[in-house]
């Protein structure tokens, strides 16, 4: 049971944290659930119940030995990460940490409404409202521009990543999966190739320096996403995605952004550009007027392709937008 670890990676940095890693048996003090929450390259979550409080938590169970390498840095890395955004309430939250000899287990938060990419692909009255959507992508910006004042990047930010603390109601956002974060000093430039294919930004792809700026891009492909139920790079192959990317091959035509704002299209195209100097903070898209209207009466008045239901046809052509409704 140490207190806390001081760490060098491999850029030299030094990493401190605090949080015990704990050495006597994970299952003498949590019951595992059978239900496997999620399972990526080297982990697996499970959901488990903390004996002493009757508490419900998500065990992620990670690997030290992966491909013959002992990643056990990576690992204190996430703990790091997300120790330094224990104030940041859209991230979730870490209980606990056990250590075996083959695996490092994360005792944290549960968010028992699962990840938003399944509302995002749903049919009808499942689906998001736009103003849904507003909602969490402002609690999404302000969870990440938290994150970007600590110079942490997250690098995987895509809808199986932004999990809810509730579907139906739908409740608030958390943040998930830190595996692929960096803390961004000034110095070190990192190159390597990381997340998911459909949601990285071109930068990654051609190698060039990442930046918190990497992140906006890929809150651009989540909202599209959240917006539209459809994936905007996803080709038939990587190669075909790794060339949408690259070219910002985006479809912004009325099919299908199909009862969509008009702003929330602006508020997209801030975020989808090739140079990452260009594309909006966090901060500034919070201040952007998609974020900042009159929710509902807007978001009807201006749909980009429906007339408002209630107005009588009007000579106006149907996508010009009308006048802005009365605040
Ligand atoms: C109900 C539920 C359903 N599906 C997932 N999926 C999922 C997505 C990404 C990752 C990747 C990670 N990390 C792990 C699981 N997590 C859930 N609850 C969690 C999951 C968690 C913590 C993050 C694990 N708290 N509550």
């Amino acid at each position: 049971n140490r207190t806390a670890i001081t760490m060098m990676n491999k850029n030299g940095m030094v990493t401190k944290i605090h949080t015990r890693i704990r050495t006597d048996p994970f299952t003498s003090n949590y019951e595992l659930l059978g239900r496997e929450l999620g399972r990526g390259k080297f982990a697996v979550v499970k959901k488990c119940i903390e004996k002493a409080t009757g508490k419900e938590h998500a065990a992620k169970f990670l690997r030290k030995r992966r491909k013959g390498e002992d990643c056990r840095m990576d690992i204190l890395n996430e703990i790091a990460v997300l120790e330094s955004a224990k104030a940041n309430p859209y991230v979730v939250a870490l209980h606990e940490v056990y250590e075996t000899n083959s695996e490092i287990i994360l005792i944290l938060e549960c968010a028992a409404g699962g990840e938003i990419f399944n509302q995002c692909v749903a049919e009808n009255d499942e689906a998001f409202t736009e103003k849904d959507v507003i909602r969490l992508a402002r609690q999404i910006l302000t969870g990440v521009a938290c994150l970007h004042r600590n110079n942490v990047v997250h690098l995987d930010l895509k809808p199986q990543n932004i999990l809810l603390t509730s579907a139906i109601p739908l409740g608030d956002i958390r943040i998930v999966d830190f595996g692929l974060s960096r803390r961004m000093d000034s110095v070190t430039e990192v190159r390597e190739i990381l997340g998911t294919p459909e949601y990285v930004a071109p930068e990654i792809l051609n190698y060039e320096p990442i930046s918190i700026a990497t992140d906006m891009w890929s809150i651009g492909v989540l909202t599209y996403v959240m917006l539209t139920g459809e994936s905007p790079f996803l080709g038939d192959n990587k190669q075909e995605t790794f060339l949408n990317i690259s070219q910002v091959n985006v479809d912004y035509s009325q099919d299908a952004f199909e009862g969509v704002s008009s702003l929330a299209i602006d508020f997209i195209k801030t975020l989808l550009l090739k140079n990452p100097r260009k594309r909006a903070t966090a901060e500034e898209c919070l201040n952007h007027p998609w974020l900042n209207g009159p929710a509902d009466l807007y978001t009807q008045l201006h749909a980009s392709s429906l007339p408002s239901l209630d107005e009588p046809e009007t000579s106006q052509s149907e996508s010009e937008p009308e006048s802005p409704a009365p605040s």
